[in-house]
This record gives C-alpha cells, structure tokens and sequence, in this order.
C-alpha cells in the first residue's frame, strides 16, 4: 500500500505563458478563441481544479492573478517557468506538489489535477499528462522540493529538454482520453502555436458541446 497520499483540496496552480511565441507573432495570452484571451480560458479551466492560481509570465497580466516572473534569467525555456511554479508553491503553507497547464492548450481536462493527485503515491514523485501515446510535460504536477536542483538543471544542461529532466526522477505518465465532440473526437491537449492552429481552435470550440 502506498505510504503517501496527496490531498487534492491544497494544490496550487500555475498558467505557464512565459515563452517567445514566435510561431504566433503575439503573446499568447492575449490572442483570441471564441470571444475570451487564451489567459480567460486557462483559468476557468483550472479555477475549480486549484487551491490558488498563479500566472508566469514575462509581463504582468491584467488579470488581477498573482504575477510570478522566470527567476532564472534569459527565456530558458518552460522549465525555468515550471521552476517559477515550484518557488512560488514553495512559500504557501502546507503545499507539496504544484500543477502547471500551459497558456496554449485550453481544451485541457477538467479532471487533470484530480488524475495526477491520485498516481502521487510518494514525495518526490512527479506526474505529467500524456494523450494518444504522447506526453504533455508542459502539463505536470510537481514537487515543490526540487526546486533547487531544476535550478541547478537549468544552469547546466545545454539542450534543457523537459524530457531529460524527467528521466532522472520517478514520473508516472497519466494518460487523458481524447474528447468527444459533435464532429471527431478532440485531443484534450491540442496546442495552438500557429494562427492557423487558432483557426482550427475556433473550430473546434464550435463543435464542443
Ligand atoms: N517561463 C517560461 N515559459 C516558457 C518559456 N518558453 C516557453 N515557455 C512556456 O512553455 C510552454 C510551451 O511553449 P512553446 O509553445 O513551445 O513556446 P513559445 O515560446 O510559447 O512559442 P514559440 O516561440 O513559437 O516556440 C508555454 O506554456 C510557454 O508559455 C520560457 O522561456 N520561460
Ligand atoms: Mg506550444
């Protein structure tokens, strides 16, 4: 029997929207899907999911959201946001294990944090989505405890790949079902980097019932 158990009631979230968007030409935060920013999305679909939210990014949004900048300088990539996440958590009482979404996805399940609490089955484990044999590791739940050595990652390692900080800890890897909708069947994790991907977002908000 696993001698640890999280308790879904007390996990903070993070809204990763840090980064370049080069591919899309403006910040993702506040391009538009169905009439509401990117950032409107992710948080009425983490709000009922979270403790408390959180926004990384490299401006502070209008949101009225606690503000958590990179502390590790230069765009180093979504670890040193999810590294922002884990400091963040690492100063509210009673918080071991934080979840971070990603700006770009907002079709993401409404039962992320509670599958990832329920595979959390020891401290230091880490979980992170997968779908249709693929991983999301923008998407993960976190202890707050490794901060210091993805810290110490990020400073060191060339390519900061979020895989290969992942192949030094214990992760399980929860996979999500594809979604129905009135046409195909819709990747719960579908990323828009491009305004084209935005294009096919519009579409498949129109079809989601
Ligand atoms: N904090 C932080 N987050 C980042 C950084 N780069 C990417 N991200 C986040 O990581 C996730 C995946 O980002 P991508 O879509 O791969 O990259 P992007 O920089 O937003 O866009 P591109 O420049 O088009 O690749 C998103 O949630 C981004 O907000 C970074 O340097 N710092
Ligand atoms: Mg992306």
């Amino acid at each position: 029997m696993a001698d640890f158990s999280l308790h879904n009631t007390n996990i903070p979230g993070v809204i990763l929207a840090g980064g370049r968007s080069t591919r899309m030409g403006q910040d993702k935060a506040s391009v538009m899907l169905g009439g509401r920013s990117l950032l409107d999305h992710a948080i009425a679909r983490l709000a009922p999911q979270v403790s408390t939210i959180a926004v990384n990014a490299d401006s502070e949004p209008q949101c009225g959201l606690r503000f958590i900048p990179d502390i590790i300088p230069g765009k180093a990539g979504p670890m040193a946001g999810i590294h922002a996440a884990m400091a963040h958590a690492a100063t509210l009482p009673g918080v071991s294990h934080v979840v971070t979404v990603s700006i770009d996805s907002p079709f993401f399940p409404a039962e992320l944090v509670a599958d990832f609490a329920a595979v959390i089955d020891s401290p230091a484990k880490i979980a992170i989505a997968a779908s249709e044999g693929r991983p999301h590791p923008v998407f993960g739940l976190w202890p707050v405890s490794l901060g210091d050595e993805l810290a110490g990652w990020i400073a060191t390692d060339e390519k900061r790949r979020v895989r290969d900080f992942l192949l030094r800890h214990n992760v399980a890897e929860v996979a999500f079902p594809l979604h129905p909708t009135r046409a195909s069947l819709l990747d719960p994790f579908f990323n828009i980097n491009t305004p084209d991907d935005l294009v096919e977002a519009e579409r498949w908000l129109q079809v989601l019932s």
